[in-house]
């Protein structure tokens, strides 16, 4: 395994503001944070990340949530509801069924809007204020959506979100618009909606909040760090490998970013780092087909399709920086059907975990590796769910039995019951 950390840590250039810069990942160009709004490099157009003269420790870590963990993000606090401190569940009869040594459930449909994308916007939203910028905007499949507006509304700041028409489960609009985001649906699917943020952000109508923007993906590398010391305070070990969904990629980045920031610190030894192990569904799986080919670049899909629609992305933004973190750690991809998600969505149900159906697909790629044997039954692993159950109340339905209609009796009742 190389994490490609060549480089130890890095003093912190002229450009840096209190040891915090923007560097291009392609061609190393670095900016200052906050002198300019930019998304991507100048020079090349590579995607930027956040760097640090000085990555955290453990000890350098206190309080609860994501602002736990502000010695490894560029403020001290954000704008916050709070989020983060998601649990960390067992699920026995999972564990068993599947076949893995320990399997743990990092259910991140518990945070304030009920999903991850709260933890990217805590600190999009704050460093949108240290900007000046007054409109926030996003293209979205549901979750980013839901949460820039709740975020927006909290920071008092006027939120934008494109969605593609009739592909946006029913609790996620509810969410933007009471929430009071202006809602734009497209005739298009998530990826056409992006391309047009970024040129309204290309133009300056709007500060762009997608994991495009370097700023999203630290808040996101909290859930690395959470998952590290919850599964450390267990039995004192790390987790073997983290299985995630992928859409645009953003989580897998971000956790890449966070293993290499703790071996960097030396809080982690390059050994422990967890293996990136990213889930697609069949009809949206351009990062899966990049790994099995081997191809350093993503091919853009132009037209995808599931019942997973957090993850129906065809042109996933972030995939420079995900393809690394999948290889360098020893990880894999894998592409399952929407039939397994469903199952996976009812598994998790059964162990009192409710999950959107996007986030099922992470148990279900376990299963289906396990299957085929790519991971061992020795094994230790996280699958993260993204979101709540009630994300996608259609989904739920059809995934679940009907409700029974009885007589208003109670012997009615106890004979309809016996009648099974
Ligand atoms: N599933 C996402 C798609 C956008 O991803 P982002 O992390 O780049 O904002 C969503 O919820 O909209």
């Amino acid at each position: 395994m190389s994490l490609e950390l060549a480089a130890p840590r890095q003093s912190a250039p002229s450009v840096a503001d209190d040891g915090v810069w923007l560097e291009c990942i392609a061609c190393s160009e670095q900016f200052a944070p906050f002198d300019d709004i930019r998304y991507t490099c100048d020079d090349c157009d590579g995607l930027l990340e956040v760097r640090y003269a000085d990555p955290p420790t453990w000890d350098d870590f206190e309080g609860r949530g994501v602002w736990r963990y502000s010695a490894a993000l560029p403020f001290a606090e954000g704008v916050t509801l709070p989020e983060g401190d998601t649990p960390l569940h067992d699920v026995p009869r999972l564990e068993e069924d599947i076949g893995v040594d320990r399997l743990r459930i990092k259910h991140e449909g518990m945070n304030p809007t009920g999903s991850f994308k709260d933890r990217g916007m805590t600190v999009g939203v704050r460093v949108a204020k240290e900007l000046g910028v007054d409109r926030l905007a996003c293209a979205s499949t549901g979750n980013t959506s839901a949460a820039l507006a709740a975020y927006g509304a909290r920071g008092g700041m006027e939120t934008l979100v494109l969605l593609p028409a009739g592909k946006v489960a029913a609790g996620k609009i509810a969410q933007a618009s009471l929430h009071d985001a202006r809602i734009l649906e497209v005739d298009g699917n998530f990826d056409s909606c992006l391309d047009i943020v970024q040129d309204l952000a290309a133009r300056g109508e709007a500060y762009l909040l997608n994991s495009l923007n370097p700023f999203r993906l630290e808040g996101q590398k909290t859930i690395g760090l959470e998952i590290m010391e919850q599964f450390r305070d267990e039995e004192g070990d790390y987790p073997d490998r983290i299985v995630l969904p992928v859409g645009n990629a953003g989580n897998t980045s971000a956790l890449y970013k966070c293993f290499r920031e703790l071996v960097q610190s030396g809080a982690l030894a390059e050994s422990d780092v967890p293996k990136l192990t990213g889930v697609q569904a069949e009809g949206a799986a351009p990062m899966v087909e990049a790994v099995e080919a081997g191809n350093d670049e993503v091919r853009r899909w132009e037209s995808v399709e599931t019942r997973a629609t957090a993850i129906r992305i065809g042109n996933p933004v972030n995939a420079p920086k995900a393809l690394p973190g999948i290889r360098n750690t020893g990880g894999t991809a894998v592409a399952v059907s929407d039939e397994r998600i469903t199952d996976a969505q009812r598994a998790l149900a059964g162990e009192g975990v409710g999950v959107e159906p996007a986030s099922a697909a992470s148990v279900a790629g376990l299963r289906k590796l396990r299957e085929q044997g790519r991971i061992a039954a020795d094994e230790q692993v996280v699958c993260l769910t993204t979101g709540h159950l009630l994300k996608d109340p259609d989904a739920a339905f059809e995934a679940g039995d009907d409700p029974e209609p009885v007589p208003n009796d109670t012997d009615a009742v106890l004979a309809h019951l016996a009648d099974d």
